[in-house]
């Protein structure tokens, strides 16, 4: 059984821009999955239509065996799904603690049991409560777009290219924070430009591209298929 099943998805833009043709993505319970493929594959595309940000122009989405194909994303939240995307992803001009608040509005008390989970998991944040979230530096900005989506602590977590602008340094500590909330129970579906890593660390993988399916295995067995490396991964 899947957790999420996207099938045979048609998506895009506007009245008629279809960027996705019959995109089909599973993600069972706990399972981590990342999604890899060249620029302007529809990576993007597909955790956007997941959460409701495109023009659902045919297939299904169904998560939790509840069908939320075209469901908008203030609807989705409250289904178990947490997203977090490239870009604007915090509100720079609140604090840590007031942007971790604004992960859990949809409650009508913020639940400090998830509260003191995330400031557990990310320590820094928990000394920066304060702090004017804009302020901080992009590999702690990306911790606090994570700990905002664990607030309503999601059955699935989408992240979308979690690694991008960071410091090669800091690129493995966010990998490893990554495994850690799997560890912890939470499926994730990835998208990541870093694909070597990703197929690393991953269960599954799928190989994206012009806006279809190409490949789907096991991460090793992806990173390991020649024709996948050469057309991919740069050989
Ligand atoms: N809001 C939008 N309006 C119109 N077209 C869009 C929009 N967002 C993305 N696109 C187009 O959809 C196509 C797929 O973009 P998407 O961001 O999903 O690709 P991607 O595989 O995630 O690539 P990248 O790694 O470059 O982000 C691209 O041609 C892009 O220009």
């Amino acid at each position: 059984m899947s957790l999420l099943a996207v099938r045979d998805l048609d998506a895009g833009y506007g009245e008629d821009l279809q960027i996705l043709h019959g995109v089909d993505i599973d993600v069972a319970d706990g399972e981590y999955v990342t999604i890899v493929g060249p620029n302007g594959a529809g990576k993007s595309t597909v955790m956007k239509s997941v959460f409701g940000l495109t023009t659902h122009m045919g297939g299904s989405v169904t998560f939790d065996d509840t069908d939320i194909t075209g469901m908008p994303p203030e609807e989705v939240i409250y289904e178990g799904l947490g997203y977090v995307p490239q870009n604007d992803n915090i509100f720079p001009t609140l604090s840590v603690r007031e942007n971790l608040e604004m992960g859990a509005y949809i409650l009508d008390d913020v639940p400090q049991d998830a509260l003191d989970a995330v400031f557990e998991r990310f320590p820094i944040l928990d000394e920066r409560q304060s702090q004017k979230a804009g302020t901080m530096s992009g590999g702690q900005q990306q911790m606090l777009a994570m700990g905002r989506a664990l607030m309503l602590d999601p059955d699935l977590l989408m992240l979308d290219e979690p690694s991008a602008g960071l410091a090669p340094d800091l690129v493995d500590d966010m990998f490893d924070r990554i495994d850690e909330i799997n560890d912890d129970g939470t499926a994730i579906l990835m998208v990541e430009q870093n694909a070597k890593e990703a197929l690393q660390r991953c269960d599954r993988g799928y190989v994206l591209a012009q806006g279809q399916n190409r490949y789907m295995d096991e991460g090793d067995v992806l990173l390991a298929d020649e024709e996948v490396r050469q057309q991919f991964l740069g050989g």
